[in-house]
């Protein structure tokens, strides 16, 4: 296999050339003991992209053991605050100079409009790398005065080492920049396991990650399948944290491996069905705008998707109609052309998924206020579609769709609305519009949600946590909780004028 192939740009002469094989060490190199491979497929066209190498087991205990060696010599504890900070805003630099070709390469393999994935997909992560720059030199410990004159103790937080991060499909660079930038910043080492369905753009910035400079090993890549990289990672005896942003169920999976295995840390991001209520005296087209966003970004692939409607009776045909008017003026296209709001599902298999719950839902009686046909054309294309006059046991309700899939349901009085948002096992995000300020704190505070938003929805800011409740996760990423995920606190306690009496 070429150990870099060319991928030809759509309505270009230019192509991007993507390494194929494992960054391990600072280089690409070829697995260990296996010739499997992974092929990578274009969700626009159906077709395939190219075919990279597939990590191994083994290749996991070498990329594990070189970033072991990399945080007990040139990274971990061996390099200031200060070094780390400077190297991580160098990354930052060049992946905002290779802005416009990682969203190309983005949106080829995933399919998100290649404006969508520059501005915010990358202009975002760019953010976070610097967001985490400007805290590497600033992770203090205390001193905690214990008796003034005898006895101090001291906290140093430390890096907790290896981590291995397992990421997923939805936003693929995004979602390394979330897991990589806190861990750089904190002195962990990484062993990065992208999904094995959009590999290429973590393969891209595993080269901005030796023209930065940062030593060998501190970053390895090895793209795999779930079950065998993920697993092998999860199981690792020499990996002391694993990130993971995916599926309750598989991130139920690493927990097991983790317990099984040497009990490492574990922070899990996981799935969502998360409810969006909009009572009477909210502002309709401004509500509308919001729903829309809620579901239809990212194609509905978003675990904060907005996926539960909830509208107060009153006014519930009146915004059905102007939602349902938003949705179908969201261009869902090729990722390549600038009218495109929105681009294709990511795979066949998330295609069949989302088509399967879009049937389900016909079946259980949901009444197709938009969308809810297939096209003819090839492509992985789902139109936004609507379901009313839901009810809680439908199954388009209940479970994660990852689409353009909106199920909506009316409420009478603010309790209920509490109710039917709160009756999931997820607690990712959730959103209300009032214009009602007590009804606003009321309501927020009952929503059983890691996120709120009021009178917006699905906006993030890399200085604001975010993670889940319930079952959609543990710990949090963004802001200054996600460096604790990484790091380890040592209480150091110091006598220097306390003498112990023998025997007790
Ligand atoms: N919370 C989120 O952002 C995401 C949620 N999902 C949900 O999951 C559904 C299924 O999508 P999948 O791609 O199958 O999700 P997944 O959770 O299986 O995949 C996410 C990552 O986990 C890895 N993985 C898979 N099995 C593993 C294992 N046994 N051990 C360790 N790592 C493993 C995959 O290789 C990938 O890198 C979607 O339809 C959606 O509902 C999927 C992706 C992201
Ligand atoms: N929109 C938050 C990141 C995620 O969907 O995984």
């Amino acid at each position: 296999m070429a150990n870099v192939v060319q991928i030809a740009v759509p309505k270009s002469n230019s192509s991007i050339a993507v390494p194929t094989g494992l960054f391990i060490d600072n280089e690409f190199v070829p697995s260990v003991d296996s010739k499997e491979t992974i092929k990578v497929f274009n969700p626009a066209t159906e077709s395939v992209l190219c075919e990279i190498t597939a990590a191994s087991e083994k290749d996991i205990d070498v990329a594990v053991a070189s970033s072991r060696k990399a945080f007990r010599t040139t990274w971990g504890k061996n390099v200031t605050g200060v070094e780390r900070s400077r190297l991580i805003n160098k990354l930052a630099d060049l992946i905002e100079r290779d802005a416009q070709t990682l969203a190309e390469l983005e949106s080829l393999n995933n399919g998100k409009p290649v404006k969508v994935a520059r501005d915010f997909d990358i202009g975002d992560s760019v953010g976070c790398l610097r967001y985490y720059a400007g805290w590497a030199d600033k992770i203090t410990g205390e001193s905690i005065e214990i008796d003034r004159k005898t006895k101090v103790a001291i906290t140093h937080p430390e890096p907790i080492g290896v981590c291995g991060q397992i990421i997923p499909w939805n936003y693929p660079i995004q979602m390394w920049a979330w897991k990589v930038a806190p861990a750089l910043a904190v002195g962990c080492t990484i062993v990065m396991k992208p999904s094995e369905i959009t590999p290429l753009t973590a393969l891209k910035l595993s080269e901005l990650v030796k023209e930065a400079g940062f030593p060998p090993g501190v970053l390895n890549t090895v793209p795999s399948l779930g079950s065998v990289g993920g697993a092998a990672l999860s199981l690792h005896k020499d990996v002391d944290k694993v990130a993971f942003t995916g599926s309750t169920i598989t991130g139920r999976k690493i927990m097991e491996a983790a317990a099984k295995s040497n009990l490492k840390k574990v922070s899990l991001e996981l799935g969502g069905k998360s409810p969006h209520i909009v009572f009477e005296s909210a502002d309709i087209d401004q509500a509308a705008n919001w729903a829309a966003l809620g579901i239809l970004y990212n194609t509905g692939q978003d675990c904060t998707a907005g996926s539960r409607l909830y509208v107060q009776d009153t006014i519930y045909d009146k915004f059905l109609a102007v939602l349902a008017g938003k949705a179908k003026e969201l261009i869902i296209g090729d990722g390549f052309d600038e009218k495109s709001g929105g681009g294709p599902v990511v795979s066949k298999g998330q295609y069949d998924r989302v088509w399967n719950y879009i049937e389900a839902g016909k079946k259980a009686g949901a009444r197709v206020v938009c969308g809810g046909e297939k096209r003819s054309t090839p492509g992985y294309y789902v139109d936004a579609t609507i379901f009313a006059d839901i009810t809680a046991d439908m199954k388009i309700v209940q479970e994660e769709i990852f689409g353009p899939v909106l199920s909506v349901g009316k409420f009478h009085t603010e309790d209920e609305a509490i109710a039917l948002a709160n009756d999931t096992t997820y607690g990712l995000a959730a959103g209300l519009h009032s214009t009602d300020a007590a009804q606003c704190h009321r309501v927020s505070e009952a929503l059983e949600a890691g996120t709120i938003w009021i009178n917006q929805y699905n906006l993030l800011y890399n200085n604001v946590p975010f993670g889940g409740k319930k079952q959609s996760g543990i710990g949090r990423e963004l802001g200054r909780n996600a460096l604790d995920e990484y790091i380890s606190v040592k209480a150091v306690h110091w006598n220097y004028g306390e003498k112990l009496d023998w025997p007790l």
